[in-house]
C-alpha cells in the first residue's frame, strides 16, 4: 500500500535549525519542479530567513527537494509527491505560499490563452491552501495573473477566508525589467533605476510611469519604443526560447525578491515596498477591483497601497486601455469561479 505519510519525503539535514532560531519562516511552492519553481525554490534554500521549504508538483517534487537539500544552509526541504494529504502537509504552517504552477506561454499565446488550462490549477491549488492555511501569504505567479489572483480571492470568499491583505499576484518582474531595460538605454546601474510599474501583467495593462522614474526627460519615440518593451518584455523571452516556454530564472530571481520583502515585513523591518497586483481601492469605482501599483509591506501583509501619483497625459492614456482589459480580466477570473466552483 502508498503511504501518504512516507510520500512526504524528507531530507532533514542533521543540524536543523532550533526552534529559537531567528525568522523561522517556512516556505511552500506548488509547482516547484517547473522552470520556475526550480530555480526559485534554490533561491529561497540560500536565504537565511527560509528554515523549512515545502516543495509540491504533480510531478517531481521529492527529486527537486533531493537536489537542493545538499545545499549547505541551514534549511529543510521537504518534497511532497500529489496526494491531497501531502498538500495539505507542504502547506501547513507556511508563511509565504508560492504558486507558479501551470503551463507557460508558446510564441503566438497570449497570457489569456492560458487561462482555460490554469484557471482551474490555481483555483484547486487555492482551494487546498484555503482549506490548510488561510492565513498564508499567497503569492500568485501563474498566468494569467490578471484572472488568477481573482479566481484566488473568490475560492477563499467560498471558504470565508478572504483576507485581501494577505493575496498578492507577483508583478515583480515587470519593475525588474523596467529597471534593467532604462539602464540599458542610459548606461547606469540597473540598481539605481527605480521605475515605478502599474496596473496588472500582461501586455496593455502593464504601465511603466516613466515620468515618475530617474529619467523623466526619456519622450517621444524612444519613450514609445522603452515603454513597448517593459509591456512587452515576456513576449521577448517567449519568442527567444521558441517553444520551450517563457520567463524563468528571472522570474525566479521576482518571485524570490517578493517572497523575501514579505518575510523581512513579517520580521517588523519598516518600509520594504513592492510592486504587487492586489484588491486595491484605486480603481474601483471604475469596477476595477484588484490593480497593481506600489504596496508597503507589514508583518500582516498589505499594510499601505500607494496611489499611482502624478502622472502625465500620456500615462494617463496609458491607464485608461489598461483598465479596459484589467476589467475584462478580472471579470472572466470571477465568472470561473461562479460557475465552475472548486469541489
Ligand atoms: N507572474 C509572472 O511574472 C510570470 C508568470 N509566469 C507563469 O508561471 C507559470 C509557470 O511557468 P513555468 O515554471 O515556466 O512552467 P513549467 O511548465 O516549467 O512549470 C510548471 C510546473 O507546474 C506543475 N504543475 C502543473 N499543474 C500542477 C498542479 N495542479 N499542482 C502542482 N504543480 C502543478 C508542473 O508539473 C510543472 O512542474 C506559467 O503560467 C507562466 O505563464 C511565467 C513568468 C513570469
Ligand atoms: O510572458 C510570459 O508569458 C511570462 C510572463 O508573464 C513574463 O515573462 O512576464
Amino acid at each position: 500500500m502508498f503511504s501518504v505519510r512516507r510520500a512526504a519525503v524528507s531530507f532533514t539535514q542533521k543540524r536543523a535549525f532550533s526552534a529559537s532560531a531567528a525568522n523561522p519562516y517556512k516556505v511552500a511552492v506548488l509547482g516547484a519542479a517547473g522552470g520556475i519553481g526550480q530555480p526559485l525554490s534554490l533561491l529561497l534554500k540560500l536565504s537565511p530567513k527560509v528554515t523549512e521549504l515545502a516543495l509540491y508538483d504533480v510531478r517531481g517534487a521529492p527529486g527537486v527537494a533531493a537536489d537542493i537539500s545538499h545545499v549547505n544552509t541551514n534549511s529543510v526541504v521537504k518534497g511532497y509527491t500529489p496526494t491531497p494529504e501531502n498538500l495539505a502537509e507542504a502547506l501547513k504552517g507556511a508563511e509565504v505560499v508560492l504558486i507558479p504552477a501551470g503551463v507557460p506561454r508558446k510564441p503566438g499565446m497570449s497570457r489569456d490563452d492560458l487561462f482555460n488550462t490554469n484557471a482551474s490549477i490555481v483555483r484547486d491549488l487555492a482551494d487546498a491552501t484555503a482549506k490548510a492555511n488561510p492565513k498564508a501569504k499567497l503569492c500568485i505567479i501563474a498566468n494569467p495573473v490578471n484572472s488568477t489572483v481573482p479566481i484566488c480571492a473568490e475560492v477563499y470568499k467560498k471558504h470565508n477566508v478572504y483576507n485581501p491583505a494577505t493575496l498578492f499576484g507577483v508583478t515583480t518582474l515587470d519593475v525588474v525589467r523596467a529597471s534593467r531595460f532604462i539602464s540599458e538605454l542610459k548606461s547606469t546601474d540597473p540598481k539605481a533605476e527605480k521605475v515605478t510599474v502599474v496596473g496588472g501583467h500582461s501586455g496593455v495593462t502593464i504601465v511603466p510611469l516613466l515620468s515618475q522614474s530617474n529619467h523623466p526627460d526619456i519622450e517621444g519615440e524612444v519613450r514609445d519604443k522603452l515603454v513597448n518593451r517593459i509591456q512587452f518584455g515576456g513576449d521577448e523571452v517567449v519568442k527567444a526560447k521558441d517553444g520551450a516556454g517563457s520567463a524563468t530564472l528571472s522570474m525566479a530571481l521576482a518571485g524570490f525578491r517578493m517572497a523575501e520583502s514579505l518575510l523581512r515585513a513579517k520580521d517588523g523591518e519598516t518600509g520594504v515596498v513592492e510592486p504587487t497586483f492586489v484588491d486595491s481601492p484605486l480603481f474601483k469605482e471604475q469596477g476595477v477591483e484588484f490593480f497593481a501599483s506600489n504596496v508597503e509591506l507589514g508583518p500582516d501583509g498589505v499594510k499601505k497601497i500607494h496611489g499611482i501619483g502624478d502622472i502625465n497625459s500620456y500615462e494617463k492614456g496609458l491607464i485608461d486601455a489598461c483598465l479596459v482589459d484589467l476589467k475584462k480580466n478580472i471579470e472572466k477570473g470571477v465568472k470561473f469561479v461562479a460557475e465552475n466552483p472548486p469541489k
